[in-house]
């Protein structure tokens, strides 16, 4: 299934009339570079392109009240004077003759990319509008927005398919508050948002867009807002709250659709964000997303200021919706302090009401909302060093990685008398193993076909690291002498690092290297105080990896931040044979271990357990993974325990941290 993809030029066709500096940043081209960015880069032509049409009346309405949209309804009729004389009623927007229209056609196209979701014609898709929306209430306009286009289609999902659960997941730099308003008392919608807010000092200055306010009434605990109190924030400190706050609850949630209040200005160089954040990071955030609810996922663009970034950024986003591999991140050093503090704290304001994160923190000492009272004179400050020093147009990064698609998506090397699944490409050649290494798996008591594998097993490994092939499925008649030879032998000078992710456990691993050459994660039912080091880390669930809950707590918890910072050239994901994993357990966990090593993951499973093969398959040739449904709340001890191991982990390993 693909993507689609809503623009019309149309929506380029208003732009401020008058004089204002607080809107001189929205302008027509901030739409029109996206949209060739697509083009040029052949991203355009993948895409399944659906019209915009105009939002009906009555669709507005179910967001807005009649009183606003009657009087939105005049200002095409209205004189330059009188336009004018209504913007001033509104904050930080702005008014054209034609900008009614082109409102309609924004939240008109937020309701077909829902529609072509919803029914199926694409998997997921983006809509590339203006006026944004997410700022804009019931009764008001504000900050650039006239209707909230993600809350009218949030209403509209679940008017029209009975969606019981719609996440809305905001990535711009400024609060959409009026969506939080929108859904604040509702439970069947869960709004996140992380902002740029320097202790209510930055626009627009709400004491509501604290980490504080989680919703109310029947919606407690369903608004989450994840505060950022500086600037410079960069991809460790949106990859930690997507860890450590986003993902645990948007899991346990379990949503029937996903929406994004698709803002760009949180990238690096945007004039209102400040971030350091780089455009690749919405590869990872939008990858990390497309394993909820199915994969359907709506994109609708919100902010977005300086015209390479954003560019930049829609692309980087669009490629990871069409399913490309996601580029390597490389030197995550673990969120910054005030990060740390911002996710400990909503975390905490959150622990009662989410069973994920129930094993969460106290909230820091320095309670970071009372900080608000920061003195003039240090506001002073920050303002006189603010324009030369802090101004982002001066900020250059360097150019996204090109993510070229092997080749071939899945390979497989099988036993001769297994029938290769659907999709996976049997390994064809296999070059002969160094009588050294023939001599050495005879040793380990390999007998001959063993030895043809494990020759089979090496070529692939290579096409992995020449990106001739994205990933591989392999039988073996014993995975734990597999997993030895692939570690000790064929990597050897293939690549520089390996994750290694074993689920189950069958006998220690014993081959544990020091240098980091190799990091190993063991999730299993047992536990194994003993050898465990800063490359040997085994998460032990109590009732074994078929506790699901368990399961994906320590996936979310501790092994993405692991594999983040780790940054692996490969991933070899082991199951041993038992293990009791729960199949969409097992598929989600393939989906998310994509985010590495450019998707380059090799799967181990010894022959016996070839039932799932079919379903292994479908996750290395990127479908999306079944939701894990009814989750139950997870034991206590392995909450407990995961809480200390990423305690006793951190000092190692900084993207761990969730305490400052
Ligand atoms: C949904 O609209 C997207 C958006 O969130 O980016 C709008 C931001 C309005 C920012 C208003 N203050 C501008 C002050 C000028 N320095
Ligand atoms: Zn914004």
């Amino acid at each position: 299934m693909g993507t689609a993809l809503l623009y019309d030029e149309e929506m380029t066709k208003y732009k401020l009339l008058w004089v204002d500096p607080a809107c001189k940043i929205e302008v027509p081209e901030r739409l029109i570079v996206s949209y060739e960015a697509l083009v040029r880069s052949g991203l355009s032509d993948r895409c399944i392109s659906i019209p915009a049409r105009e939002a009906s009346d009555s669709e507005i309405l179910l967001v807005h009240s009649e009183l606003y949209l009657e009087a939105v309804k005049k200002t095409p009729y209205m004189t330059l004077e009188d336009l004018k004389e209504f913007t001033l009623q509104f904050g930080d927007v702005y008014f054209h003759p034609n900008i009614y229209h082109c409102a309609k056609l924004a939240s008109g196209s937020a309701l077909q990319l829902v529609d072509s979701v919803m029914t199926g014609k694409v998997r997921n898709g983006i809509a590339l509008v203006r006026p944004p929306g997410h700022h804009s209430m019931h009764g008001a306009a504000n900050g650039f927005c006239v209707f909230n286009n993600v809350a009218i289609a949030a209403r509209y999902a679940k008017q029209k398919y009975g969606v019981k659960r719609v996440l809305i997941v905001d990535w711009d730099i400024h609060h959409g508050q009026g969506v939080q308003y929108c859904f604040e008392d509702d439970p069947s919608v869960l709004y996140f948002s992380w902002h740029r807010y320097e202790h209510q000092n930055f626009w627009p200055n709400l004491r509501e867009s604290d980490y504080d306010s989680v919703g109310k009434e029947s919606g407690t605990g369903f608004n989450i807002n994840v505060p950022w109190n500086n600037v410079g924030m960069e991809n460790s400190d949106y990859l930690s709250v997507f860890c450590h706050v986003l993902l645990p609850v948007a899991y346990e949630f379990c949503p029937d659709l996903v929406l994004v209040c698709a803002g760009f200005d949180s990238a690096i160089g945007d004039p209102e964000g400040e971030m350091c954040a780089t455009p690749d990071i919405f590869a990872h955030l939008t990858h990390l997303l497309m394993n909820l609810a199915g994969g359907k996922l709506c994109a609708v663009l919100e902010g977005g200021y300086n015209l390479t970034s954003l560019a930049q950024s829609v692309c980087q986003t669009v490629q990871t919706l069409l399913g490309d591999p996601v580029p390597q991140l490389a030197n995550l050093r673990g969120p910054c302090k005030s990060a740390i503090e911002s996710l400990q704290c909503a975390r905490s304001a959150h622990r009662r009401y989410w069973s994920f994160l129930k094993h969460a923190a106290d909230p820091p000492m320095t309670d970071i909302s009372t900080k608000h009272i920061k003195s003039a004179m240090e506001e002073e400050e920050k303002t006189e060093m603010a324009e030369e020093e802090r101004c982002t147009e001066g900020k250059v990064w360097p150019e996204p990685p090109e993510r070229l698609c092997p080749p071939v998506c899945s390979a497989s090397v099988l036993p001769d008398d297994v029938v290769c699944p659907d999709g996976l490409k049997p390994l064809s050649s296999s070059k002969d193993l160094e009588p050294l290494l023939v001599s050495k798996l005879k040793t380990a008591a390999v007998d001959g076909d063993g030895v043809t594998t494990f020759s089979r097993l090496y070529t692939l490994v290579e096409k992995l690291v020449a990106n001739e092939i994205r990933n591989g499925l392999v039988l073996v008649p014993d995975v734990a002498a597999a997993m030895m030879c692939v570690v000790q032998d064929l990597t050897s000078d293939l690549v520089k690092r390996v994750l290694v992710v074993c689920v189950g456990k069958e006998k220690e691993l014993d081959y544990v290297t020091t240098d980091g050459k190799v990091l190993v994660v063991q999730i299993s039912s047992e536990d194994s105080e003993e050898h465990r080091s800063k490359y040997y880390i085994p998460v032990c669930l109590k009732k074994g990896c078929s506790d699901t809950s368990g399961f994906i707590q320590a996936v979310l918890g501790l092994l993405l931040p692991l594999g983040y910072e780790y940054n692996p050239d490969l991933v070899l994901l082991v199951r041993m044979p038992g293990s009791g994993v729960v199949d969409s357990m097992w598929q989600q966990l393939i989906g998310l271990l994509q985010g590495f090593a450019k998707g380059h993951t090799l799967v181990l499973m010894q022959v016996n357990e070839k039932a799932c093969m079919g379903s292994t398959a479908s996750a290395l040739l990127g479908h999306p993974a079944p939701p894990l449904q009814d989750l139950q709340t997870p034991f206590p001890e392995d909450g407990d325990a995961l809480e200390r191991l990423r305690e006793r982990l951190q000092a190692d390993w900084k993207m761990l941290q969730t305490t400052s």
